[in-house]
């Protein structure tokens, strides 16, 4: 098992009110498999995803990755753990706007101490893979939306993490574009051994996951099969 969520909740309280939004949560990842999560605007979905990246701390539960429990980690310890076995994908790329294609996707390598030519090499490789070497020296705001995403792609893939968290990497994009990132997301998955778990109001991209739960009143659901 990759990733275990155990009970997991998570209570916000707004002066005298108490918000439960995720509710005893339970979630198993295997290593290498793609789910999606989808759920209406407000149902936790960013929560549970960031309670599952150590961005955010359930209330009460546990989170236990490759056996150990990362909800009790201190900050230093979970931005390590970040850096090397995660990737985060986002809604709006959050790119370094100065920074080129090539650059952003070499980041993550250097934080991790990788030499400038082997991060370097590593990012060209990973552009190409994503279709993007002839970008790779443009600047975000140079690129087109799909392009920027297949950028935000690689860059999370630089560490070669076993676990990729994407929320509403489609949300920003026309159908077009969003069907192709999406297909892309499943080559990568089926390739690599790496996980997925992506957060969408995309029905269309749920449908072409091998799983998908819905989260629903603070509780994860399997998707009703759509008739
Ligand atoms: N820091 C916070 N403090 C108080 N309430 C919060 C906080 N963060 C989120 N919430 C509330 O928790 C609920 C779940 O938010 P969350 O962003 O996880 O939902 P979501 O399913 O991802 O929504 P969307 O699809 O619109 O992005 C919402 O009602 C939100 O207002």
């Amino acid at each position: 098992m990759l990733m275990e969520c155990r009970r997991v909740s998570r209570r916000y309280q707004d002066g005298d009110q108490y918000l439960d939004v995720l509710k005893d949560i339970d979630l198993q990842i295997a290593a290498g498999e793609m789910l999606a999560i989808v759920g209406s605007s407000g149902s936790g979905k960013s929560t549970l995803l960031h309670c599952m990246g150590g961005l955010d701390r359930p209330t009460s539960g546990e989170i236990i990755y490759q056996g150990r429990a990362i909800h009790q980690w201190h900050a230093n310890q979970l931005a390590d753990w970040r850096n090397q076995e995660l990737g985060f994908i986002y809604q709006f790329h959050h790119l370094l706007p100065e920074f080129t294609a090539l650059e952003n996707v070499a980041m993550p390598l250097l934080i991790a101490g990788k030499a400038v030519p082997a991060a370097q090499a590593r990012a060209q490789q990973l552009l190409e893979r994503v279709g993007l070497s002839q970008r790779q020296h443009h600047r975000p705001a140079e690129l087109s939306g799909g392009e920027r995403q297949r950028v935000a792609i690689a860059r999370a893939l630089a560490n070669q993490p076993r676990l990729v968290l994407a929320d509403e990497p489609t949300g920003n994009l026309d159908d077009t574009t969003a069907e192709q990132v999406v297909d892309l997301l499943v080559e990568l998955n089926q390739e690599l051994e790496t996980a997925f778990v992506i957060v969408t109001h995309d029905q269309a991209l749920a449908a072409k996951l091998p799983r998908t739960l819905t989260l629903h009143h603070g509780q994860l659901q399997p998707r009703e099969p759509v008739l």
